[in-house]
């Protein structure tokens, strides 16, 4: 077990208490100094006044009372003794938080008077069942208890009570000397009118910060409603200034972030408007096709080609814009043509000698890191600059969760209306949602929210017709230690720099270290090292 600290709640130091340990235990700070004791004495009281959320710091002693020395449980029998005895009882019962005890194997041993008070489910209702079987009846959604015994490890998570009520429960496993769990003690408070509240003010706040913006709202280009938060508002306001001119113009940014919704608004916002908007996505068609589907083609250029030949997307674009998305993937001798095109605003079709004036913007995206396939030689240096004049980095969801919520409910009313449905989501289910990492960004929330809509037989949307991989629960991710934690950054900000400039030299160099030392760092890591490429 990790040393204690002094942030840890009364509640996560129950567990060094176990039988067999000292009923004092030293208190180390993250630069692990010994900065004084906690008995089992300060313990209890705090556990009496119910105090099982505050940090140890308030109950640090410097010197150690001679009669803590003495172990306060000498075997699993006294602990035992302990949960079965009328003490414990009116211990727990005097709590104002809920307390829930099951034993080692999730069947339940007590609830306190606070945990009917809370969750309006009373002691016949759940005394002696397994866990599984109230998840299975519906009195509860998920069981603490249940994941503290697969993880061994303090779990806190939202639960539903009966469909209504939300707790959140934090469950602790009381371990025997074999380190066996005999006992999960979970800790429970009432947080409905907590999250309802926490997200109203959120809103309320996005929506106040977007109003102050003097970006026009994108929606007035007829454009679907946009959800402008801290991170999107400077991206609309700088691709607002960049539409007047002509600037070449490359989006940056996983799949679904919205980069062909910012390409629309340029053109929307430019002296193109009114014109024609072209969009093709350069890895969806098989390489040899790109060619003629942007410069079209004279009558039997090739094999299949249609009789009468085909005008491209490039020239179809003539005046407007074209947005060519994925453009990473674009083959290399199809680059050479669309230099041409960026340079000198020419172009010849397939199978044709002669070269055509085309006016088009052109807007490119990708998700790729354009830079590493320039030094990979797979994408050409000369059109990456041209087309590179103005960059926009557009972040993942994951990066501006405070945008969750807003897009939720604006995808949430947008469904209702479309399907001609009253669908409103629980706060447990925004909740969930807010706290999920959304792989496929704004695309994947707009499609689980049309799902949802469409497959729910009920006017609540709640976590249980969420789809599996969402409702899954997470134990608790704190790293155990400092040590860990920085880990867990120089692991992250490493994997970042290599994705970055594709060489562990050019990772380091960014980092500001030597090439030496990130591979040694990375060695320590347990980061695989394969050559200098990486
Ligand atoms: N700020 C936003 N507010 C509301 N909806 C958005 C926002 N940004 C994107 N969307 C919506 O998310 C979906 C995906 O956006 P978009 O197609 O622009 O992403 P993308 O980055 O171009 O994805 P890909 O690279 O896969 O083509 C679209 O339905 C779009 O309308």
């Amino acid at each position: 077990m990790h040393p204690l600290r002094p942030t840890m709640t009364v509640e996560e130091a129950l567990a060094y208490f176990s039988p067999g340990t000292n009923g004092v235990q030293a208190v180390y700070s993250e630069t692990n100094e010994m900065i004084g004791y906690l008995t089992v004495d300060s313990i209890a009281i705090a556990v009496h006044r119910g105090e099982l959320t505050r940090p140890i710091r308030e109950f640090i002693v410097t010197e150690i009372p001679r009669q803590s020395l003495e172990p306060q449980f000498r075997s699993d029998e006294q602990l035992h003794a302990f949960f079965h005895s009328p003490l414990c009882k009116i211990v727990f019962n005097s709590l104002y938080d809920g307390v829930y005890i099951t034993d080692g194997a999730g069947i339940t041993l007590f609830i306190n008077q606070a945990y009917q008070r809370i969750t309006g489910l009373n002691a016949d209702e759940v005394m002696g069942k397994h866990m599984s079987q109230l998840t299975k009846q519906g009195i509860i959604s998920v069981s603490a208890s249940l994941e503290t015994i697969r993880t061994k490890r303090p779990v806190t998570l939202i639960q539903t009570i009966r469909n209504e009520r939300k707790i959140i429960v934090s469950a602790t496993p009381i371990f025997s000397d074999a380190h066996e769990i005999l006992y999960v003690i979970s800790c429970v408070r009432d947080i409905t009118e907590l999250i309802r509240l926490k997200h109203e003010l959120d809103s309320q706040r996005l929506w106040h910060q977007g109003m102050q913006t003097d970006v026009p709202q994108p929606d007035q280009e007829g454009l679907e409603k946009v959800v402008l938060g801290p991170a999107t508002r400077p991206i609309f306001t700088l691709a607002d200034k960049v539409a007047k001119t002509e600037a070449k113009i490359l989006l940056q940014g996983e799949t679904g972030v919205g980069k062909s919704m910012i390409a629309k608004y340029i053109h929307a916002r430019s002296a193109r408007n009114g014109e024609i908007f072209m969009e093709l996505n350069c890895a969806t068609i098989p390489s040899h096709l790109v060619e003629s589907e942007l410069f079209g083609y004279e009558p039997g250029a090739f094999t299949g080609a249609l009789k009468q030949g085909k005008v491209g997307i490039l020239e179809s674009a003539h005046r407007g814009t074209l947005f060519l998305d994925e453009i990473g993937d674009l083959p290399l001798d199809v680059q050479v043509k669309l230099l041409k095109v960026v340079e000198e605003n020419q172009f010849m079709r397939v199978g044709s000698t002669q070269l055509r004036h085309v006016d088009v913007r052109i807007i490119t995206a990708t998700h790729r890191d354009l830079a590493a396939r320039v030094r990979e030689g797979l994408f050409r240096e000369d059109l990456y600059y041209r087309l590179n004049i103005v960059t926009f980095e557009v972040p993942p969801l994951r990066e501006r969760r405070e945008e969750i919520v807003p897009l939720l409910e604006t995808y949430l009313a947008k469904f209702n209306e479309k399907y001609n449905e009253n669908k409103v989501m629980t706060l447990e289910c925004y909740e969930w949602l807010t706290n999920y990492n959304w792989p496929g960004n704004i695309r994947e929330l707009a499609n689980l929210i049309e799902r949802l809509v469409v497959t729910t037989y009920h006017d609540t949307i709640d976590v249980g017709d969420l789809p599996a991989i969402l409702q899954q629960v997470l134990p608790s991710t704190e790293p155990a230690s400092l040590k860990e934690a920085v880990a867990k950054v120089e692991r992250s900000l490493i994997t970042k720099a290599l994705q970055k400039h594709g060489t562990t030299r050019g990772a380091a160099a960014a980092l500001g270290i030597s090439q030496s030392a990130i591979v040694q760092k990375m060695k320590k890591l347990q980061m695989r090292v394969e050559n200098e490429s990486f």
